[in-house]
């Protein structure tokens, strides 16, 4: 079906959400499955998101069980040698059935309630393949809506050089949308540093 501006996002997008990163930064442990206040990373960021989409994908790489433990279905990239981003999202792709997909990141634990919302407005409104994040402080490239069948070019994609989520969104019709004075709601633990802040 069509995405109309009318439809509410939960009935026309799926969300991928990435938890299959190495974790350099935090010593190589599985992100995810951190403590934050309480909770596993990707706990907090799942409790936002399932509201906002027809059905969730966690990408995983380590660890299967535990994040199947949440009650969603988990997939592993097709290679075992850690490409990055773009890798877990074109695997969860190939099970998404919705005409759109909501890609974010497991690090980030205090998203948007309305960030399906407004991305895909951008999206729909403007006639785009793709729309990312943007606050007043930084772009968010991994916090985005794409177009499903934009996603089927990743196959090519992964075989080049550039696995840059920044250089694949340039080769969309893309464009940010703007969360103006929400900068802490794109707050990224990406290091032990700054989980423990
Ligand atoms: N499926 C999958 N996801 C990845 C891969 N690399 C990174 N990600 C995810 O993409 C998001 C951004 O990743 P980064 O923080 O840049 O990388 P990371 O591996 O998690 O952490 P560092 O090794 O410290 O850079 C996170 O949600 C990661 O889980 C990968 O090879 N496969």
């Amino acid at each position: 079906m069509a995405a109309t501006p009318s439809m509410s996002p939960h009935q026309q997008l799926d969300a991928i959400i990435l938890a299959g990163g190495e974790g350099r930064r935090v010593g190589g442990r599985d992100k995810g499955l951190l403590d934050w206040q309480g909770k596993p990373l990707i706990a907090w960021v799942i409790e936002c998101i399932a509201p906002q989409v027809k059905q969730v994908y966690i990408s995983a790489n380590r660890n299967i069980e535990a994040y199947a433990a949440f009650g969603y279905a988990v997939h592993t990239d097709q290679s075992n040698d850690f490409r990055g981003p773009l890798a877990g999202i074109a695997a969860c792709a190939a099970h998404c059935s919705s005409d759109w997909v909501l890609v974010v990141p497991c690090d980030c634990p205090a998203l948007p309630n309305e960030l399906a919302e407004k991305l895909l407005a951008t999206a729909v409104s403007e006639s785009l393949e793709a729309s990312y994040a943007v606050d007043e402080a930084r772009a968010h490239f991994l916090c985005a809506v794409f177009q499903k069948q934009a996603l089927e070019g990743l196959k090519t994609r992964l075989q080049g050089d550039d696995l840059s989520v920044k250089g694949w969104l340039k080769t969309l019709r893309c464009k940010p949308t703007a969360f103006a004075g929400m900068k802490d709601a794109f707050l990224n633990l990406n290091t032990l540093e700054s989980k423990r802040r």
